[in-house]
């Protein structure tokens, strides 16, 4: 790993996402370090956030947000740095003992996984068994919000990985552990159980990860074992482009043409890992009990109804090479159209591989090697539009983990925008289960979220159109609708998700400005003109003809619409704009000294 430690660490690092306990303060205790000081509105933005407070401590101050920005808080990845740095000795000097274990976390794949590879490589020299473990953690899974589906979808994939890796002769050991923080001394045991002697792993990029790394890292070097982490899930490891002034990039389009320019410098980049080697019939002989390993069910508050299961395990095949086979497909047939079509959410024009990336089913690498070598040129800005365009959207999912990594407070509930803490939202409940419902008399937005409840997954365009409405027209916290697209997704991925609400509520990195506020009626007119997809999703107005599909309580379909069941609008979308706008001025006001 590269290592860049800061040198102005004046406030510690570790109060703002440690697992917390009942003895933690409430909100405004008074506490005397103004770092600490909740702003104005954080007791909604508390009960109501993506950040759930069993596991987490209370919301952090703007003025501590901006010490980050300062550079005044060491970042997660730079304690990760630290760690890897005090213990290099330590780990270099480490003899290859039994075995070596990979970890398996969102890199659920034997093709082109750097950590996987690097532990092969190592076992392999040493001619000792590589053995592989995943350790489901329904801790894990509730801190996360991770979604039921999206759960299922991880067992499922497991499944397939278990078969793939047995057939090299590598066992995959499941083991469940009740409690999120026993998950490192747990894979300790299990290290000297086997007489393994080091430990590989992909790095994930939220805080929480980061930290247990870092301590794993100290823990194992304690012990005598080696804990290695790679970069993996990124095309280009976050920290590594910078302005010209040496700083993170907060805009797309300028960090989007140096990442551009730094595959073209960085070939090797996109090169892929190959699996890992096969065990040597010894070396498997001498893991042979654990190839008997069952791999568990999903944790009971996680589990989907036998209904749902089927229907999902048809719509969303799991592994690695349901994600190769979808990725090629969609490479030959609709990537050359993908900048004109891939707007509309009628026509499925768009890859659907967001599952896989965000499992792990796939890597990006693998992602945009395969786009880019169906195009006339190694150029990834350059020949065909279509393929071009798609390069540049899985380029944002690099994006927002780079923002994620310079800016961890975005995963504590805090705005990226620390002054956007200060809105006063709406809190109003019918609003807030009308929309989860997609019962909010807007077409469109109904459409999209009706979509996500019976697929787990929604269009880009509307996942946009949803979000702008939810906090501009509803004017409800967007942090509730950034929570309930990680309890619905089957892609839920911390960093896109939030990136997402940050860039429709205005609140983030490269936001759209808060003046601009979506016109749900013209979006959908625009982007859905002939009706099907809101006729698909919202049943009730299927015999409703023409352009009134949009808006039927104001273009002559308020009977039918209402005979079927279907609600007037819940807002109005002039005045809510009015509102919209006076709010986040006002916000933006009360942050001024
Ligand atoms: C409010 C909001 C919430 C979102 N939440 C998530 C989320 O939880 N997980 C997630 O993977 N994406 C999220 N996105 C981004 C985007 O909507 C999905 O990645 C995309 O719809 C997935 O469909 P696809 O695979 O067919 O995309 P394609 O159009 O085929 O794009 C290919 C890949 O590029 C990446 N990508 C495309 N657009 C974006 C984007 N705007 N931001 C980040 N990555 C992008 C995805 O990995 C995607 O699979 C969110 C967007 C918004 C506006």
């Amino acid at each position: 790993m590269a290592s860049k430690r800061t040198t102005k660490q004046r406030v510690t690092a570790d109060d703002d996402i440690e697992e917390t306990s009942n003895k933690r303060p409430k909100l405004g205790n008074g506490s005397s370090d103004p770092l600490r000081q909740p702003h104005h509105f954080a007791a909604e933005a508390e009960e109501h956030g993506i950040v759930l407070r069993k596991y987490y401590p209370p919301e952090m101050s703007n003025a501590r947000a901006r010490a980050y920005n300062d550079d005044r808080i060491p970042r997660p990845i730079e304690q990760l740095q630290a760690a890897m740095e005090d213990t290099a000795a330590a780990r270099r000097a480490t003899k290859v003992k039994d075995a070596v274990v990979h970890w398996f976390k969102m890199d659920l794949r034997t093709t082109d996984n750097r950590g996987l590879w690097e532990a092969s490589e190592k076992a392999r020299a040493a001619d000792v068994p590589l053995i592989c473990i995943y350790v489901v953690s329904p801790e894990d899974f509730e801190a996360h919000l991770t979604a039921p589906i999206r759960v299922d979808f991880t067992m499922r994939t497991l499944h397939a990985l278990k078969k793939d890796l047995a057939a090299l002769d590598i066992p995959l050991y499941v083991e469940t552990v009740e409690r999120r923080k026993d998950i490192p001394e747990r894979i300790v045991e299990f290290m000297e159980e086997w007489g393994a002697s080091h430990l590989y792993a992909n790095i994930e990029y939220e805080v929480d990860e980061l930290r247990r790394e870092a301590k794993m890292v100290k823990m194992l070097a304690e012990k005598g074992l080696a804990m290695e982490v790679f970069h993996d899930t990124c095309v280009v490891p976050p920290g590594e482009l910078h302005t010209g002034a040496g700083k993170q990039y907060a805009v797309y389009s300028p960090w989007y043409r140096s990442w551009v320019a730094h595959v073209h410098a960085n070939q090797e980049l996109l090169s892929p890992f190959d699996p890992p080697a096969k065990n040597s019939s010894a070396a498997r002989e001498k893991v042979a009990a654990l190839f008997d390993c069952d791999i568990p069910d999903a944790p009971e508050s996680k589990r989907l109804s036998e209904k749902d299961a089927k229907r999902f395990r048809a719509t969303w095949p799991a592994g690695e090479r349901e994600a190769m086979d979808r990725l090629e497909k969609f490479c030959e047939e609709k990537i050359a159209q993908y900048s004109k079509r891939r707007n509309f959410p009628a026509e499925g024009a768009t890859s659907s591989i967001s599952v896989h990336l965000a499992a792990g089913t796939l890597s990006a690498r693998m992602a945009i090697r395969t786009a880019r070598d169906r195009n006339k040129t190694k150029k990834l800005d350059a020949g065909i539009e279509g393929i071009q365009t798609w390069i540049s959207e899985v380029a944002w999912r690099d994006f927002y983990k780079h923002v994620l990594v310079h800016w961890p407070y975005v995963c504590m509930n805090k705005p990226f925008k620390p002054e956007y803490s200060n809105i006063e939202w709406s809190y109003n409940s019918a609003h807030f289960e009308a929309w989860c419902n997609g019962r909010t008399g807007f077409p469109i937005v109904d459409a999209a979220m009706r979509q996500v409840k019976s697929m787990g997954y929604m269009h880009n365009r509307c996942r946009m159109i949803v979000a702008s409405f939810l906090c501009k027209d509803l004017l409800l916290d967007w942090r509730m609708g950034e929570r309930f697209f990680m309890e619905n997704l089957i892609d839920g991925d911390f960093a896109s998700n939030n990136g997402g609400w940050g860039f429709s509520a205005s609140v983030g990195v490269d936001p759209q400005p808060y003046f601009r506020i979506f016109n749900p009626l013209l979006q959908s007119e625009k982007f859905d003109s002939e009706g099907d997809y809101i006729r698909k999703w919202v049943p009730e107005l299927r015999e409703i003809s023409g352009k009134a599909i949009h808006d039927p309580y104001h273009r002559g379909a308020g009977s039918l619409a209402k005979k079927a069941g279907y609600p007037e609008p819940i807002a109005d979308h002039k005045n809510s704009r009015d509102r919209a706008l006076k709010a986040y001025k006002a916000g933006i006001e009360r942050d001024k000294p």
